[in-house]
């Protein structure tokens, strides 16, 4: 195989393959309820973790057969040292169009001028709720103010769009749905409410799980909602709007609406494994290949054949919710 490969490639069920989410840590300055225990859980020996040097070289090779967007995440990828200089050097892979992240917000503010400059026009912060009391209980560490200072400084360097990440729990944060609509008035934010998915932590809290559709319903309550187009390459989130608002809301049906159908996506975890869906522990072990010392042709075969065999989709439901091996904080959501 060509490891030079120009056009975007498709897999078996006829997809095209073109966003990569790349976790660059497994470790987290935050325990939530869904994603981790409280005691945390064991974080990977620092040898296990990809060098940012390996990290670069397998991102060239995605990119060479047909990654366009990539996705830094976790656990939290600003906990890493000289996440800015990885930045800087992904952004001189000449066709990669789009770089950008996913955080927890807990050092945004430090770190957001950094991030524009280095080349990150657009954010993904999560962020559960408005309140401050019950941050602390979602997130188990009382950092509310210090993550609305970051989305705020992330909004004064001009970031666009700012994403705010809710997932949606019922008892816990569904109080808050219309809150959360209604910002969407002030802020050009995007508020999208995920459905809870099973994996991990959040097996035991299935029981609060609350659907795509009921979250809209809820906000049809506050006026018309209008559905929105797709942005190029986008993820999985549906996208409306309420009439006048500056921002935008989504739902992201990871359940009960799910986008497999469409899916155009791979993985890489800081470990070097590839995957080829979120919910399926089949993986291909980039790393040891690299260590090896194996070509580009070599590790390119590896990446186009885990693109090719990507799983159809996950077949998961409330009454089914199959566990995977690695817990979310190592998959990167
Ligand atoms: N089931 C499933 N969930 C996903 C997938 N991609 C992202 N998610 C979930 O969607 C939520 C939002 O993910 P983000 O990291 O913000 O990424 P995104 O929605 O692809 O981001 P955009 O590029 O801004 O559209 C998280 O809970 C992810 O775990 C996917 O391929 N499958
Ligand atoms: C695993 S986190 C990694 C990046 C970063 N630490 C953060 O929280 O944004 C990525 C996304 O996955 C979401 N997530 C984690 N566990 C989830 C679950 N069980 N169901 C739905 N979304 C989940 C988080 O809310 C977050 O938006
Ligand atoms: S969701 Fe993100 S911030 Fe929360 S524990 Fe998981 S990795 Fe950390
Ligand atoms: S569950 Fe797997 S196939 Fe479906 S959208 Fe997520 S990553 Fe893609």
């Amino acid at each position: 195989m060509n490891a030079k490969q120009e056009t975007p490639l498709l897999d078996r069920h006829h997809r095209t393959i073109n966003y990569l989410r790349l976790s660059i840590t497994d470790r987290c300055n935050l325990r939530c309820v869904y994603c981790m225990p409280e005691e945390g859980i064991s974080f990977l020996p620092h040898k296990e973790i990809l060098t940012y040097e390996e990290m670069l070289r397998l991102v060239e090779l995605c990119v060479a057969n047909g990654i366009r967007k990539i996705r830094l995440t976790g656990g939290e990828p600003l906990v890493r040292k000289g996440v800015i200089g990885f930045i800087e050097k992904l952004n001189k892979i000449e066709k990669l169009k789009e770089i950008t992240l996913t955080t927890n917000g807990v050092l945004l503010k430090e770190f957001a001028r950094d991030l524009r400059k280095s080349g990150i026009c657009r954010i993904n912060v999560s962020m559960d709720t408005l309140k401050p009391e019950k941050f602390n209980a979602i997130t188990r560490r009382p950092l509310f103010e210090r993550v609305w200072e970051g989305i705020e400084e992330a909004e004064s360097v001009g970031m666009a769009p700012i994403k705010l990440n809710v997932v949606a729990m019922k008892g816990f944060n569904d109080d808050e749905i219309l809150d959360f609509a209604r910002l969407t008035h002030r802020k050009p934010y995007h508020v999208r409410f995920i459905e809870m998915m099973p994996i991990g932590a959040a097996d035991a809290r299935m029981k609060g799980f609350i659907s795509r559709q009921e979250i809209l319903e809820r906000i049809s309550s506050l006026g018309s909602l209008h559905r929105l187009e797709p942005e190029l390459m986008a993820g999985p989130a549906e996208v409306y709007a309420l009439e006048g608002a500056k921002g935008k809301i989504g739902v992201i049906g990871a359940l009960s609406h799910h986008f497999c159908a469409t899916c155009n996506r791979l993985r890489l975890t800081a470990d070097g494994q590839l995957r080829g869906c979120l919910f399926s522990d089949k993986e291909t072990d980039l790393k040891t290949a690299l260590r090896q010392g194996k070509d580009d042709g070599y590790l390119s075969d590896l990446i186009r054949d885990t693109i090719l065999n990507k799983p159809k989709g996950h077949n998961l439901d409330l009454n089914n919710p199959r566990k995977c091996v690695r817990p979310m904080s190592r998959i990167g959501g």
